[in-house]
């Protein structure tokens, strides 16, 4: 069974990473990752400078490991430490995995200057823009601000220069859907698009204690896991269904198993990403969900991802 996939140019071993965010601020958790039967991995995302994030809890998992919720505040090490990863990142490593770079800038200059020292450093990774990063304050994030999204693409295809992906937060309207993609067109750079960002601003209460279960913004933050996943779905098909030939759609939300694998690939992703899961199950999570995978494609006679991609069928 054949589960690899190429994406921006790069050949994916196979279609299994880590959702941005997840097991990758720091370098020796990258290295799990490396180490793990993902087949690639993505930097959490990048500002241009290092940042804690906000106060603790800021993650937590939901009662009946239905998914997650989490306002974690963008820590990370700033984008200069993961354009050195990226500069002694082994590209040949053994599992010939390749390397994704998120940036999120927190305006469109900080972008600029990160997505600027990328494209000097000349570097075989992959960026991964992500527009779920603030906007102006009082504004909605840039994903839910079309006439900003157009803006930053205009600003920032040129100077990457090269292909490149969007992370992009859930639509839930089919003119959302219409809107984004056909701004996405009008890019020949933006070669994939990752669907979904987290649900924006849950908000989880504990029952008994009568408390919400993280600290930051009154206990509003992104849901993520299987909750998510009709919704995930939902956003990978209609971005497949829209988005011009050659471009591809990274899917991410709701995977615990083998299965949402396969209804991913079905909606049409040409990767799938692993967020939840791999932070309460560990890097092993990527072994399982690949053999479950395999085992469930057996079943229903696929040699590879291609004989189904995107092939989901309707009434
Ligand atoms: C939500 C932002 C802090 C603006 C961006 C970083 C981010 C975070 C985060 O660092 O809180 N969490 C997510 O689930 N998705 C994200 O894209």
């Amino acid at each position: 069974v054949d589960l690899s996939t190429t994406i921006a140019g790069v050949k994916l071993p196979n279609l299994l990473l880590n959702a941005s965010g997840v097991n990758c601020r720091f370098e020796n958790e990258l290295q799990q990752l490396v180490e793990s039967k993902s087949g690639s991995l993505i930097t959490k995302s990048a500002t241009l400078n290092s940042r804690e994030g906000n106060p603790e809890p800021r993650y937590a998992p939901l009662a009946g490991s239905i998914g997650s919720i989490n306002s974690m505040g963008l820590p990370n090490q700033g984008y200069e430490y993961y354009l050195n990863y990226a500069k002694n990142f082994d590209y040949n490593n053994t599992a010939g995995k390749p390397l994704f770079i998120s940036l999120a800038g927190l305006s469109l200059a900080e972008n600029k200057t990160m997505c600027e020292a990328f494209r000097d450093a000349n570097l075989p990774c992959v960026l991964e823009v992500n527009f779920s990063c603030p906007n102006v304050p009082g504004k909605p994030q840039v994903g839910y601000d079309m006439e900003a999204m157009e803006q930053a693409l205009q600003v920032l295809d040129p100077i990457i220069g090269r292909p490149f992906g969007i992370k992009l937060p859930p639509y839930f309207d089919i003119a959302h859907f219409d809107q984004a993609a056909a701004i996405f067109n009008k890019f020949d750079n933006v070669v994939f698009v990752t669907c979904i960002n987290s649900v924006g601003n849950g908000l989880a209460i504990d029952l008994d204690s009568e408390t919400a279960l993280i600290k930051p913004k009154d206990g509003f933050g992104g849901l993520g896991g299987l909750l998510v996943l009709p919704t995930a779905l939902a956003n990978v098909n209609a971005f497949y269904r829209r988005l011009k030939p050659g471009k591809q759609v990274i899917g991410c939300g709701g995977v615990t198993s083998g299965k949402e694998v396969f209804l991913h690939i079905l909606a049409g992703a040409s990767a799938v990403e692993i967020g939840t899961q791999l932070m309460e199950e560990g890097t092993g999570v990527f072994e399982r969900v690949q053999k479950e995978l395999v085992e469930l494609m057996t079943a229903k006679g696929y040699k590879s991802v291609e004989e189904f991609r995107g092939k989901v069928k309707t009434l």
